[in-house]
């Protein structure tokens, strides 16, 4: 487990003057989790993960991994620890005078994997396989695209079996189908191991692929912390409903349009039809989009209500686990 407690980070910035670039955030990070940390330019998510392998120290507060304070260790002890905790970056960090496959030897060799040169060479080769890179080995960094050089990237941070994996803006330099491929290799390694991931970005769509959880940032504090299915149904912060990005322009509405949102589809059908006899109102669908959620899928469904029992309608279709607002100009899926 990784946990935070009332952390706060001022940089000091020249003149002597100071910077709060994070204000006494409290986070815990449970084993196995994927968490997406999602934010602005600036919201100090970069600042946050760097605070997780001890690069960055708090100003007060504390830093617990496994329950280990990371800030009371000694300079051996510190890089001891990290060896359970991987990290990749935006810019892959690869060492371009070394094969791809000498990238990953490297990292074995610092975080002494295996004192059997060919146990550290079979375990290279396993993770540039799951990868996808076994034809690359020999390649330098250079003669790499982007998402490839990525890869290399988590191979590296994998290599040694971290129980953690930090990720940093890592899909943020990649094309949307690159940085798609780079989640579904993600994805895999949460399958085949028990790896925590803590992937920074500000790309919603890519924490929707990957987390179970989701905590949004804004100016150094965390403002909303909850599953990734309950953000798309309910996101509570504005900033939280701009990162969603799925406004909705409808040309015409009225006082009787509103929104309904609900998690997998599988009653819908049978509530809304229920709901129309029960009541004897109409329904007229003006706009309907769903969304995969890891396993799950989320609705959404715009509708004109009419009849004279619209009320008591919208109280049975809550009731019902689905969540209804009326339809505003700024409404947002
Ligand atoms: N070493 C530093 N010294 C001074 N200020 C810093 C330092 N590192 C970051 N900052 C400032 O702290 C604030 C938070 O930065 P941080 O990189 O943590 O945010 P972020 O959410 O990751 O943003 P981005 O996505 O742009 O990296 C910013 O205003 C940044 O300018």
């Amino acid at each position: 487990m990784i946990e935070l407690v009332n952390v706060s980070k001022i940089y000091k910035l020249e003149n002597k003057k100071e910077s709060l670039v994070l204000k006494d955030v409290s986070l815990s990070i449970n084993e196995s989790e994927s968490i997406g940390i999602v934010g602005y330019s600036g919201a100090g998510k970069s600042t946050l993960i760097r605070l997780l392998n001890g690069l960055v120290k708090p100003s007060s507060g504390n830093v617990l991994v496994d329950g280990i304070d990371i800030n009371s260790l000694k300079k051996n002890e510190l890089n001891f620890l990290r060896h359970k905790i991987g990290m990749i970056f935006q810019d892959y960090n690869l060492l371009s005078s070394l094969k791809v496959i000498d990238n990953v030897l490297l990292s074995l060799k610092i975080s002494k994997y295996s004192d059997s040169k060919s146990e550290n060479l079979e375990r290279a080769k396993e993770v540039l396989n799951l990868v996808g890179l076994s034809d690359k080995l020999n390649e330098y960094p250079k003669n790499l695209s982007g998402g490839q050089r990525q890869r290399v990237a988590i191979a590296r941070a994998i290599a040694s079996k971290p129980k953690y994996l930090l990720c940093d803006e890592i899909t943020s330099a990649l094309d949307n189908n690159t940085a798609l491929e780079i989640i579904e290799i993600l994805n895999d390694i949460k399958e085949k191991t028990n790896v925590t991931i803590i992937f920074i970005t500000h790309q919603l769509e890519m924490v929707r692929k990957l987390c179970d959880r989701v905590v949004v940032m804004d100016s150094g504090e965390i403002i909303e912390d909850q599953k990734v299915l309950e953000l798309f149904i309910s996101p509570k912060t504005k900033t939280a409903k701009t990162l969603i990005n799925l406004k909705t322009e409808l040309d015409e509405y009225n006082d009787n349009t509103f929104i309904l949102k609900y998690k997998n589809s599988a009653n819908k059908e049978r509530i809304l039809s229920e709901t129309i006899k029960k009541f004897e109102i109409d329904f007229n669908i003006l706009s309907a989009k769903t969304l995969d959620i890891g396993k799950n899928i989320v609705g959404y469904l715009i509708l004109e209500i009419t009849g004279n029992r619209v009320d008591e309608a919208i109280i049975y279709l809550k009731n019902k686990g689905i969540e209804v607002e009326k339809y505003e100009v700024d409404t947002y899926w």
